[in-house]
């Protein structure tokens, strides 16, 4: 299945392009490491000067560098002090799905069909709600986001896009179910966003009249999981925010440590439409230095399937197992030890398990094995 599903998704990326030639081709090659992946074009827009223009700030010490191996990153050209401001962007320059109808002709526009594709995406693959957008502005040939999306890069190496014999390697269970959900929903995504597209006209198609397949959902899906941040979005009531995943442009472009040099601030007036995201210095920075942020308590299950990277001696790794006594006499069993009776422990073992609370009316039956 998945190797059906990433042969695929490498199949259809070189399609479309050629009876597309006057847009914006919304292809996808699955080759290539983040660190040698090359952008959507190969002269995409000054992103620092897109930035600054549009009205965000950005440090006169920084610059975009090849940050090998992890692709690009934001460098500092000369020592930044503590506190700096590094980049703000104010709330245009910050890319998210809104539900809200756009001035695209009310409840039948463009975008009120993206809002339907939306709507039948999973929860828990938000990425792709947030993706759809991506791809709706990659799509169009004079949108605003086009010198940001220019940047972005052409593959992704997350495993969603690996062959399946690579998938099969991953050799843990519950990574692997992940990526063959992922694959598999992408492919009936593609044939329900083509059921859906098929009646709808041109004017009210939310790409353009062009075709989107599973490699370019994928495209949409990876570079939103892996370039994303979840933060504050509308006021639920009170003090109480519901997160929502946005990009930032140049932002996303800091690579992640979990001792990071820089973090990001949210500031908000109480109506969100007025918020800005900065990212400020937490410690000198020095000259030629990446800026570092942390993207979050991660283990490396999420890292690699969001983002294509681990972390050596990752700290939020853990292995989750249930202590069970009928289970564990069983292996004792197959390994021929004759002696063991996990199912009647004899009174100085029952005291042990007691302690370690795996016995007794208030047992906890998970064990967590920390990698720290
Ligand atoms: C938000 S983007 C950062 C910009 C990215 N390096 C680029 O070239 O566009 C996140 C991606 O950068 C790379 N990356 C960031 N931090 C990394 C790290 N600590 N180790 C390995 N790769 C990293 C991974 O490819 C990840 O999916």
């Amino acid at each position: 299945m998945v190797s059906a599903a990433a042969s695929r998704m490498l199949t259809a990326a070189s399609t479309t392009a050629a009876s597309l030639a006057h847009r914006r081709p919304l292809t996808c090659r699955a080759t290539a490491s983040a660190a040698t992946a090359s952008r959507l074009v190969p002269h995409p827009a000054d992103l620092i000067h897109w930035v600054r223009r549009e009205g965000g700030f950005v440090h006169p010490n920084l610059r975009i560098a090849d940050g090998d191996p992890y692709g690009l990153g934001v460098v500092a050209t000369n020592e930044i002090p503590l506190g700096s401001e590094l980049i703000a962007l104010p709330s245009h320059l910050l890319l998210r799905f809104d539900r809200a109808p756009e001035s695209d002709g009310g409840c039948d526009g463009p975008h009120s069909t993206l809002v339907e594709l939306a709507r039948r995406v999973p929860d828990e693959l938000w990425a792709m709600r947030l993706g759809l957008k991506l791809l709706q502005e990659r799509a169009t040939t004079r949108s605003f986001w086009w010198p940001y999306i220019s940047n972005l890069p052409e593959t992704f190496s997350i495993p969603i896009f690996f062959p399946g014999d690579d998938i099969k390697n991953l050799h843990y269970a519950p990574l692997i179910h992940q990526v063959n959900k992922r694959c598999r929903f992408l492919l009936e995504f593609e044939k329900e966003i083509k059921s859906i597209l098929g009646n709808v006209s041109l004017r009210n198609h939310p790409f353009g009249g062009q075709d989107v397949n599973s490699s370019s959902l994928g495209w949409a899906m990876s570079a939103v999981s892996s370039r994303a941040f979840q933060l504050y979005g509308e006021i639920l009531y009170s003090d109480k925010h519901k997160n929502i995943p946005m990009l930032l442009p140049l932002i996303d472009m800091c690579n992640h440590s979990f001792a990071p040099n820089a973090q990001i601030v949210q500031e908000q007036n109480m109506n969100s439409q007025n918020m800005s995201i900065k990212v400020v210095a937490d410690m000198q920075i020095k000259q030629d230095t990446h800026v570092l942020l942390n993207y979050g308590s991660l283990s490396n299950d999420f890292f690699l399937l969001d983002y294509g990277f681990v972390i050596p001696s990752n700290p939020h790794d853990h292995v989750e197992l249930k202590y069970d006594e009928a289970l564990l006499d069983a292996a004792s069993l197959a390994a021929g030890v004759s002696s063991s009776s996990f199912l009647s422990p004899s009174d100085w073992q029952q005291d042990i398990l007691s302690r370690l609370n795996l016995r007794g009316d208030e047992a906890l039956l998970k064990v967590f094995l920390l990698n720290s």
